[in-house]
């Protein structure tokens, strides 16, 4: 059988070894250096890397049919394109272009197609491209739906590129708070979740002629809820036109649907769409080398941080792309690889760290598509926002720890129900989503921590997110398309107990009647692109007279980066540095203390000095930033709805009762009353007794009610984002009235 070992330690100072499937033996120079010139040119230069190789990581090639390659954990594609290749060499060179004209006609012939084929084939960037070219689009767009904001608009820059247009133009995309696209757009990549948001306005899509789902195998709520829509809409879009009626419906041409994916149960999905057709594009265009770990790891960490070391003293040029969790573990190991980088001896190659989060702001995540300076190696930490659909260039290896993050709804334990996060073992298709990414520009190599074993024990997919998350949102948001979400035809029936807990969250806030039919409050929800919750708080500063505190702190809370640093070996000096923003009532007011400071700054300083400000109150600036993008959006929906917005937070602070009767009306399921303990808190409406968290600007005293944002799991249970609140304001929020009476 086929080993790497990479046994580093002193005394084991052994031979360590990448045996390849074809038993060619390719040696680690740094410690087998006998015959490599690498390492014979590096003999007495190894590094020392104190403390890194102190457990060794073994590895194993694939074999058999566990693999996502063939025998040998490779594919070769047809062909290479040459390094000076135009961008449209590297078109035809893709495997997809041996069956452009057959995929064509397959689209032109059927109303719906499943298209399978390996990562990196060329799906993505190419197919949306045959359609637009083939004429099948007519006048309309074509939309291709991405999981992701990262990927749509890195997609969309690709495709211009081939198109030669800029973004914007021919080739568009439109992402949460973020759109180029014109009336010139004829190819638009979009997140899921911006497409559900065009059917509110739009509800038969009637600007696309032809739906591209693209990585439909992650099976988010929002791609399934958008192919159950998609059923519907085609049926009546293929209606002869006088069944159709008069009007703009009658014009609509029928709707066409290609679901994509590398790692897809085809059969389900065609199955879905009455036996839809299943067309398997061959090959890919760069084979990706795969090694498993020989032995399982303890420590996710410790074995990346030795793996990247292993490759970035031993191996050709590449950039490094390593696959985390979440941002603590990027953050983490950020920390260790430079500390380390700066120990080793021979700096011939510098490396230059990238995170990748989804809670980093998107002009930070871009930054990875730059090509690290001459003479660096990048490492790009990444969560799985770099799982799909993207490439890197220069990425050509992957070290992948075979963990994430995922979703996962609390509704039985919580009586109101919430969202947590929780670190879980990859699945199959993901394994092979990130392999892939190494084999995009050239031949690449992917170092998984964990065994074949493993590998093969691993669930094929994730359970659909329709499974395991808060469905409220999408309630209403097909509540305001007039259907009820248990009468649509989901590939997969969603949980009970979750679709009541969304009932009813929306009953509290006045969003349905107790008919469960839509509100006007409700229909206002819905237009609003933030979290129910949040959309209720905006809404209820109307009648309060606070929209301009309110929208600031919202959208703070809405920004996906977050607001506070957290440093965990600084924690003291940078709450002492934060203590004048904090407001007795709590995290909510305090965050408005930050904006209102902030802008301030803005005023006197300029960038370098408001940049240095927020460094040092540990509080990150692109949050901020991101906050007042979303605010100057928030800003023209609340017009809509009359809701008034001075220029600027007000100067003076008696608003604050105002601000948290709002803030009350969102957050009525996250309330919870002090107990006799003095410490803990039992929720109003649930049974989870939490306490308040530790980096909370209330967590020090004792405070009769509160509500909070979230709820997060430790060791126990920790309300996070907490305001204290007299009790008799939950008597200010009439459905909360109506319950308890
Ligand atoms: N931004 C980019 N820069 C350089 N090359 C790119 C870029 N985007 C795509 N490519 C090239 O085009 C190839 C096909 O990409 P595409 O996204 O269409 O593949 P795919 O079949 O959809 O795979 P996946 O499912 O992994 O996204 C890539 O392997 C890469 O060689």
């Amino acid at each position: 059988m086929a080993k790497i070992r990479i046994l580093s330690n002193k005394k084991a100072a052994k031979l360590r070894n990448f045996d390849s499937p074809k038993k060619r033996r390719v040696k680690m120079p740094w410690v087998d250096v006998e015959d490599s010139p690498r390492s014979k040119r590096k003999q007495g230069k190894r590094p020392s890397l104190n403390g890194l190789h102190k457990t060794p990581n073994r590895f194993s090639a694939p074999n058999g049919p566990s693999s996502p390659s063939k025998s040998n954990g490779s594919v070769d594609g047809p062909t290479k394109p040459g390094k000076s290749s135009s961008l449209q060499e590297q078109r035809r060179a893709l495997p997809i272009a041996l069956g452009r004209e057959k995929l064509i006609a397959k689209i032109r012939q059927n109303d719906v197609i499943v298209l399978l084929g390996e990562t990196g084939s060329g799906k993505t960037t190419q197919v949306p491209q045959y359609i637009l070219e083939s004429g099948i689009a007519g006048t309309r767009m074509v939309a291709v739906t991405q999981p992701r904001r990262v990927a749509a608009t890195s997609l969309a820059a690709r495709v211009a590129a081939e198109q030669n247009v800029k973004v914007g133009a021919a080739v568009g995309y439109s992402v949460r708070f973020d759109e180029r696209s014109g009336p010139d757009t004829r190819i638009k990549y979009l997140t899921d979740g911006m497409i559900v948001r065009e059917l509110l306005s739009d509800p038969l899509l009637s600007r696309y002629s032809v739906i591209i789902v693209d990585e439909a195998h992650e099976r988010t709520l929002r791609t399934d809820l958008l192919l159950a829509s998609l059923k519907g809409i085609q049926k009546y879009r293929s209606q002869p036109s006088d069944a159709k009626g008069k009007g703009r419906a009658s014009l609509l041409n029928p709707l066409k649907i290609v679901v994509m994916s590398a790692t897809l149960d085809a059969e389900k999905f065609s199955k879905f769409f009455d036996n839809a057709p299943i067309e398997y594009i061959q090959g890919r265009q760069h084979p990706v080398q795969i090694f498993h770990s020989a032995e399982s790891q303890s420590d996710y960490l410790a074995a990346a941080l030795r793996v990247f070391f292993q490759v970035h003293t031993d191996q050709g040029p590449g950039d490094v792309l390593i696959f985390l969790p979440g941002q603590d573990d990027i953050e983490s190991l950020e920390k260790s690889i430079r500390l380390y980088a700066n120990k080793l001896p021979h700096k011939s190659m510098e490396v230059v760290i990238c995170p990748m989060y989804a809670a980093q702001a998107a002009g930070q995540n871009s930054k990875v598509f730059n090509a690290a300076p001459p003479n660096t190696r990048k490492c790009i930490l990444a969560t799985n926002i770099a799982e799909t659909s993207i490439t890197i260039p220069g990425v050509k290896y992957v070290i992948d720890t075979g963990k994430c993050k995922e979703k996962q709804y609390l509704a039985r334990e919580t009586g109101g129900g919430f969202d947590t996060l929780l670190t879980k073992d990859i699945t199959k298709s993901s394994a092979n989503q990130r392999a892939g990414r190494a084999g995009r520009e050239g031949s690449g190599v992917c170092f998984r921590l964990y065994t074949e074993a493993a590998y093969n024990n691993m669930a094929v997919s994730a359970d659909p997110e329709i499974r395991r998350c808060s469905l409220t949102s999408s309630v209403l948001q097909l509540k305001c398309l007039g259907q009820d979400f248990q009468e649509l035809d989901f590939m997969d029936k969603p949980d009970y107990d979750s679709v009541v807990s969304a009932y009813k969250s929306l009953w509290l806030f006045g969003a349905l009647n107790n008919s469960k039919e839509l509100t006007p409050t409700g229909r206002q929800m819905a237009a609003f692109p933030l979290d129910p919750c949040y959309a209720r708080i905006v809404l209820a500063s109307k009648e309060y007279n606070c929209a301009p505190e309110i929208v600031e702190i919202v959208s703070v809370l809405s920004a996906s980066s977050k607001l506070f640093v957290d440093v965990s070996d600084q924690r003291d000096s940078a709450a002492e540095l934060r203590r004048k923003f904090r407001h007795p009532t709590g995290d909510h007011l305090t965050i408005l203390g930050v904006v209102k400071a902030y802008q301030e700054i803005a005023l006197a300083e300029n960038k370098a000095g408001r940049r240095e400000w927020c460094r040092k109150h540990f509080l990150n600036e692109r949050a901020l930033l991101e906050a007042r993008d979303i605010r100057d959006q928030l800003k023209q929906t609340c017009a809509r709805f009359g809701i008034s917005f001075d220029e600027g937070v007000r100067a003076d602070n008696n608003n604050d009762d105002a601000v948290l009767k709002a803030l009350a009306h969102g957050l009525v399921q996250n309330s919870a009353l002090l107990q006799p303990d003095g410490v803990t808190y039992k929720q109003t409406m649930g049974h989870t007794t939490v306490k308040i968290h530790p980096s909370s600007a209330l967590s020090d005293r004792k405070h009769p009610a509160i509500i909070f944002n979230e709820l997060v799991y430790t060791n126990q249970v920790y309300a996070r984002g907490v305001s204290s609140i007299p009790k008799s304001f939950f008597l200010s929020i009439p459905t909360l009235n109506q319950r308890h009476s």
